[in-house]
């Protein structure tokens, strides 16, 4: 017996192996792709393009599904062509990851070309990020969101802040450089902490002002210069809705590319049954409240679109998958269930 189970154990062991060694093959190669211009320039012209305009991702729809297409380099050149532009366009690609057989991946933005011309010819339409994000697969969402932060980015950064003078960017998007000043860019991401305070039996959710009606989220907030995770929850609860975080913990993290490239690290809090009663900041947000474990089960199975009532009112509803703020309130419903059980 205990043969079969080290021989299973041996063929996990040699499985998650060679899994591993996939992975880190491919970062090694990526990681080559960033600092070696000219095996960046090479890769170019084998890799996969992922096409934007004015920061707007391209996508397919084949019936009621929609896809992000990769086209090849000899696709681009030919779109290319039909505006008769050189292939240089390429070099304004940047490398957003590749596949598990090195096949680089590039994000394009062509939006100094005519829009409706790319899209009838490569059979799709430029879709809003907002709502592209929340259109196609799970699996291409976070591709989409990384790629336009990188592209907005760049757009961003042409000049340095220091001498005013124009940054020169390397082949594979990874920095900007300026060589009056020496000084170089990095891509950059906000740390946001987004925060689902507990009060041992209900959670609370707030609503800002610009969010879809009916919309509830958990607590966010920008941290401070030289403030850590834990200071930021501290002070963004007490800032939001005036209450004392007794203890929290870390769930995950995901990056977010509204209103431009956040590093989202998402929280569980707990504040004191007693001490639960609510002062909300009016400056930040519209309400904030308690929600007991049946409103939020009966939250989460609800559609935008049927939380509006006949009296024009809208009853509560939360952030879809994609985003952190449903993942937290998930994982909560379950510490709960869990507790009852
Ligand atoms: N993925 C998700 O589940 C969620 C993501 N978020 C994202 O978190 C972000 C921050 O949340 P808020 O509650 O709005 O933050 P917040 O509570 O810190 O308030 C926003 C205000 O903070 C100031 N601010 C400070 N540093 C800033 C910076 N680096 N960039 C922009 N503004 C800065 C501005 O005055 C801004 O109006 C939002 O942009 C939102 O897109 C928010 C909730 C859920
Ligand atoms: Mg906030």
């Amino acid at each position: 017996m205990a043969a079969i189970y080290q021989a299973a154990y041996r063929r996990v062991s040699s499985l998650i192996c060679r899994l591993h060694s996939t992975y880190v093959r491919k970062m090694r190669y990526l990681n080559e792709l960033k600092e070696d211009d000219s095996l960046c320039r090479q890769a170019q012209t084998s890799g996969t393009f992922y096409l934007f305009h004015n920061l707007s991702p391209f996508l397919q729809k084949v019936g009621e599904k929609y896809f992000v297409p990769q086209l090849s380099a000899a696709e681009i050149k030919r779109i290319l062509e039909k505006f008769k532009e050189t292939e240089q366009w390429i070099e304004m690609s940047v490398l957003i990851g590749c596949s598990d057989e090195h096949v680089p991946r590039f994000a394009l933005d062509l939006g100094a070309l005519e829009k409706s011309v790319i899209e009838s010819e490569l059979k799709g339409s430029f879709t809003n990020l907002q709502k592209a994000l929340f259109v196609v697969d799970g699996k291409d969402s976070p591709l989409l969101a990384s790629a336009q932060s990188l592209l907005q980015w760049h757009n961003s950064h042409q000049y340095c802040s220091k001498t005013g003078q124009p940054t020169q960017r390397n082949v594979s998007g990874s920095k900007r450089v300026c060589h009056a000043s020496g000084i170089t860019y990095y891509p950059q991401m906000s740390p946001v902490i987004i925060t689902l305070v507990s009060d041992g039996s209900r959670c609370l959710l707030a609503r800002q002002p610009s969010f879809p009606q009916g919309m509830y989220s958990a607590l966010s907030g920008f941290c401070d210069m030289g403030e850590n995770v834990e200071e930021a929850v501290h002070r963004e609860v007490a800032e939001e809705v005036g209450l004392e975080v007794e203890s929290l913990w870390y769930s995950s993290s995901q990056h977010w590319p509204f209103p431009s490239s956040c590093l989202m690290i998402a929280c569980h809090a707990i504040v004191r049954a007693q001490q639960a009663e609510i002062s909300m900041n009016k400056l930040e947000l519209e309400e904030a409240r308690w929600f007991g474990l049946e409103e939020i089960v009966e939250g989460l199975k609800r559609e935008p679109r049927s939380s509006k009532q006949d009296d024009g009112s809208f009853l509560p509803w939360f952030p879809p998958k994609q985003a952190i703020a449903h993942q937290l309130i998930c994982e909560w419903v379950k510490q709960q269930t869990s507790q009852l059980a």
